[in-house]
């Protein structure tokens, strides 16, 4: 519940709390005098004494007194104006927990598309009525000439590739952007004239929502905000959190915390943001009921990535555990019998550890025979940076934390 002094803040910026007469519009100066029309505000929150007392106190920097705090909370609650939005949506895992997908309605009357939430980029992009019929096999695409809401963001483009190999590109439109029930207005839908191979074969996605930082948004020549930037102004508290499970549906929540979603408490780190990723260090690791090995790890929290990629180091202390396990060069990974039991993988975050159990490991078959199988833990060489991908994100419960000084919340469900 925001503190009356923000809610009163934001009334403040809005102007809701200005006086009745709004800014005077400067008028003709007339030789020496000058004539001003004053024009009402519409926005003032009607007459309310408490209002003009706090806003008083508030200009010139003074405490505000309890009893008026208590009476601006009770006309805040009235007007309705201390209501903030929150959202909820599930994230259903395609392909072995591959990807997570959501629906997200764009437009007017709504368009709904299956999204893969990208913490690891910050592009919102769509298959659309500009992507070629022969690039369309499956996916929903999203048709702004049939939205009453969209508007072409004139001369503006978007072009990306992922780590994976994969790209897309294509021009922009504004429209309104629902999930979950938070609805904002005027986001940047890119809408997608080229797309690889790799987003041609995957029927279920119709795009990507990006949920990394605006500084990486790849669009020109204005660059544009994320869903997440955009929705932070109306969101109770500027967070969201994702709840990504094993081979079930998990949910994204914009604006606010669900205690209830994860067990002891929330164990926070810093983030370095400035490469545009939820960046983070874990300060060791552990195999299976292992003791802790003090070797850090600095990598992305990037729900997008399906694995967990960490130093080449690491994996192989992780696989030299597991009998038959092996580097398959025709794989370009670790490989292990698909009946192999695997050991479980800690990764510390702060004082707190996150326990993958071994089965999130088994990543899926590598072949229709079955026998081998891929390995969840792969190398993270050539990258730059470690990947905390699904594999380790879904065995927490993760705050992305993104006020004034970005955060991540990480606790054990
Ligand atoms: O796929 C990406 C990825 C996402 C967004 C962008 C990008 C370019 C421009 C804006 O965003 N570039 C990427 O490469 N991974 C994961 C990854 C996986 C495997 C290898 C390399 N990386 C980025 C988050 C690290």
């Amino acid at each position: 519940m925001p503190s009356t002094a923000f809610l009163l803040a934001g009334l403040a910026a809005t102007g809701a709390l200005a006086s009745p007469l709004a800014h005077p519009r400067v008028g003709t100066a007339v030789g020496q005098s000058l004539s001003v029309e004053q024009v009402r505000n519409a926005q003032f929150a009607g007459r309310h004494g408490p209002f003009a007392l706090a806003k008083a106190y508030i200009k010139y920097g003074a405490p505000v007194p309890g009893d008026l705090s208590a009476a601006v909370a009770r006309l805040l609650q009235e007007l309705g104006l201390d209501k903030r939005a929150t959202g909820s949506v599930v994230a259903t895992p395609a392909q072995y927990d591959a990807e997570y997908l959501s629906p997200v309605s764009i437009g007017t009357p709504a368009q709904t598309l299956m999204l893969d939430f990208d913490t690891g980029s910050s592009d919102l992009w769509v298959f659309s009525s500009e992507t070629p019929k022969s690039s369309v096999q499956g996916q929903t695409v999203y048709n702004p000439s049939k939205s009453s809401t969209a508007k072409k963001l004139s001369g503006a483009t978007w072009k990306i590739s992922y780590g994976d190999g994969s790209s897309s590109s294509g021009s922009v439109y504004t429209d309104k952007v629902t999930i979950g029930g938070l609805s904002v207005s005027n986001v940047a839908v890119e809408s997608a004239q080229k797309v690889s191979r790799e987003f041609t074969a995957e029927a279920d996605l119709d795009g990507l929502l990006g949920l990394a930082f605006s500084s990486i948004n790849t669009v020109q020549p204005t660059q544009q905000k994320t869903f997440f930037d955009m929705a932070k102004p109306s969101l109770d508290s500027a967070v969201f959190t994702a709840d990504l499970k094993y081979g079930k549906a998990g949910k994204y929540n914009f604006g606010y915390i669900d205690d209830s979603a994860y067990n002891g408490s929330l164990t926070y780190t810093a983030v370095d943001s400035s490469n545009g990723w939820w960046m983070f260090t874990s300060p060791g690791y552990a195999v299976g009921s292992g003791t802790l090995d003090s070797t850090s790890i600095t990598g992305i929290a990037d729900t997008g990535t399906t694995l967990l990629l960490v130093p080449s180091s690491v994996v192989t202390t992780y696989y030299k555990q597991i009998r038959n396990a092996r580097y398959d060069s025709s794989q370009a990974g670790y490989v292990f019998p698909c009946s192999t039991s695997l050991p479980s993988f800690t990764y510390a975050v702060g004082n707190s550890q996150i326990v993958i159990p071994g089965k999130y490991i088994n990543f899926a078959p590598v072949d229709s025979a079955g026998s081998s199988c891929f390995g969840g833990i792969q190398s993270d060489e050539g990258i730059g940076f470690s990947i905390f991908g699904d594999v380790a994100l879904k065995a927490a419960f993760v705050v992305f934390d993104g006020s004034q000084s970005p955060r991540l919340g990480f606790a054990s469900k």
